[in-house]
């Protein structure tokens, strides 16, 4: 306070005035007149000021807005004085398809992990990394896990339900929430395969690791939205998070150890991502991850892994609850290709579950979980939308407006899960796991989750939604669609209300329509 009393004594109120008015002035007419960027269609705010966006980032309200620009303003606009966001489909690919156009800076500022596949912004670690993991992730290497992927996962959650059933009144039918149920399952299939021992948050409730992975995720995006966080006076602020990634950090590398420990002992190799993360070598170069390496990657994957895919789940069922004509197509399809009782594979989802398969990619293009893909532009700059972008502007590609851009997609903000049987090319133009040079690695693991979750519980349960629930089929918005629940997007796009939108009647498939 005394140095701010020193200050404008000395000044004078009236010039600290001045000089913040003259500073604003100058930001408007460099925006208005000068800025390279000044002929690109934007808000006027989001040209003088990187404040609304940051502000949007924090309600939660990133992806309906960055829609809602992509409606008002085209496939390009400005949304920070030095940043514009790409909405063009081919423009989106023409970034993506390319290490010219790096990852954004802001993932170099997280500094508790070592330099990894998902934060690096050098081109060669990231190709390098890519050539290391991609194996362990491919279909051929999760064909020799789906033991691990359908216990911890389809298995455990028809069993709790079935438990839950088990006290069921006289109409036969249980609540449950969803969201949370899939939030641990999805939890204890990534973490089973990375950290090699069976993990079952699910059933045990146990949600310690959890956590973990959660203090990890907060404690990255703070560092990477507020860099000035990791020195102090300011550290307290993030004590908590870093005791739990210490804790975190440490697991890992138990677990690293007792692998190698365990394989001393003359055990046969186990079949997980963990031991083919160990034994990974870039065909290239022939080198191999250190155990460094390894305990940052399996943190990478359940930090990556985990919400992403219980969330997209979360979208499926809720969307499939307002559209009870594609809900009843769906369970139809998978109950006359199956009988009760049957646990359904990935291969045999795959084979003859297409409609199926159509659903998860039309719920995964309406409700993408990841939100704006930083990107730096290259150097000599780009041309979109008839506007030219200097190399070193940041820009962003919005996944949720690529996958409602008006030219690629008819009635683009219908849920039709037609779109992908009449035309199944369309499924490529879906750019929720992102595409090009740093396409998402896991995305067949995410897959085979989804896949194997989804029609399991259809061919298990009739799902209906509560009395009480606020969404319904019936309660449409302008455009004709069903209203869907609120939604908060923090890094993933998630529910904002879960306990109250995302709980569900179950009963069991009735008998009479079984085989
Ligand atoms: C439905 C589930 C998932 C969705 C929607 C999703 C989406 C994405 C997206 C959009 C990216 C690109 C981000 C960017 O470039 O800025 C990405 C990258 C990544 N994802 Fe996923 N993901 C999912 C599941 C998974 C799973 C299960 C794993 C791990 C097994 C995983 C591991 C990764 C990794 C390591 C990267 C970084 C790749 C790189 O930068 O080269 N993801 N994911």
């Amino acid at each position: 306070m005394a140095l701010l009393d020193t200050v404008t004594g000395t000044l004078g109120v009236t010039h600290i005035c001045a000089a913040a008015g003259a500073y604003v002035a100058w930001k408007i007419v460099y925006a208005l007149y000068i800025s390279p960027l000044r002929n690109v269609p934007g808000p006027f705010l989001f040209r003088i000021s990187w404040l609304p966006m940051r502000l949007l980032e924090v309600i939660g309200d990133e992806p309906k807005m960055m829609q809602q620009l992509y409606e008002k303003y085209g496939s390009t606009f400005v949304m920070e004085p030095d940043k514009v966001a790409i909405c063009d489909p081919t423009e989106s690919a023409s970034i993506l398809n390319t290490h010219a156009f790096r990852k954004d800076y802001h993932y170099e500022k997280v500094d508790f992990m070592e330099p990894n596949i998902f934060l690096t912004t050098d081109p060669e670690l990231n190709r390098h990394r890519r050539r290391q993991v991609g194996p362990a992730l491919s279909l051929r290497s999760l064909l020799h896990m789906e033991e691990t992927i359908l216990d911890a996962g389809a298995r455990q959650l028809l069993a709790k339900w079935d438990c839950a059933l088990a006290s069921a009144g006289p109409d036969g039918q249980v609540r449950v929430c969803y969201y949370d149920d899939l939030v641990m399952m999805a939890f204890d299939v990534i973490s089973s395969l990375s950290f090699g021992e069976s993990h079952r948050s699910l059933t045990t409730g146990d949600r310690s690791i959890i956590n973990w992975v959660q203090q990890t995720i907060r404690l990255m995006f703070f560092q990477m939205a507020a860099p000035i966080i990791k020195h102090r006076p300011f550290r307290w602020v993030i004590g908590t998070q870093h005791a739990h990634v210490d804790r975190f950090f440490t697991y890992a590398m138990d677990r690293i150890k007792t692998r190698k420990q365990l394989l001393a002992s003359g055990a046969e190799k186990p079949k997980d991502i963990l031991q083919s993360f160990i034994d990974a070598e870039d065909p290239e170069s022939k080198v191999r991850m250190t155990p460094s390496d390894v305990q940052t990657e399996v943190i990478v994957n359940a930090v990556a892994g985990s919400d992403t895919t219980s969330l997209s789940l979360s979208w499926t069922i809720h969307l499939l609850l307002l559209h009870p004509q594609c809900l009843r197509r769906v369970t139809d399809e998978v109950r006359a290709a199956f009988a009760a009782g049957h646990t359904i594979t990935y291969e045999e989802a795959k084979e003859k579950l297409p409609y199926l398969d159509a659903c998860l990619y039309e719920s995964m293009r309406l409700r993408p979980v990841a939100g704006n893909m930083p990107r730096i532009i290259q150097p000599g700059g780009m041309t979109s939308q008839g506007h030219f972008i200097p190399g070193g502007y940041s820009c962003v590609v919005s996944i949720a407006a690529v996958n409602i851009n008006k030219d690629a997609w008819e009635r683009p903000l219908a849920f039709n899960p037609e779109r992908f049987i009449a035309n199944p090319d369309n499924k490529r133009a879906v750019l929720t796991f992102s595409s090009g040079v740093r396409v998402c690695p896991g995305r067949f693991l995410a897959w085979w989750e989804m896949t194997t979750v989804l029609a399991n519980i259809l061919n298990a349960y009739d799902l209906s939604l509560p009395e009480d629930a606020l969404f319904t089929p019936d309660r449409l918005d302008a455009s004709g669609q069903p209203v869907t629940m609120p939604e908060y997007h923090g890094v993933t796009r998630f529910p904002k209300y879960p306990a109250r939108d995302c709980v569900v009647l179950i009963s069991k498939r009735p008998a009479a329509k079984g085989h």
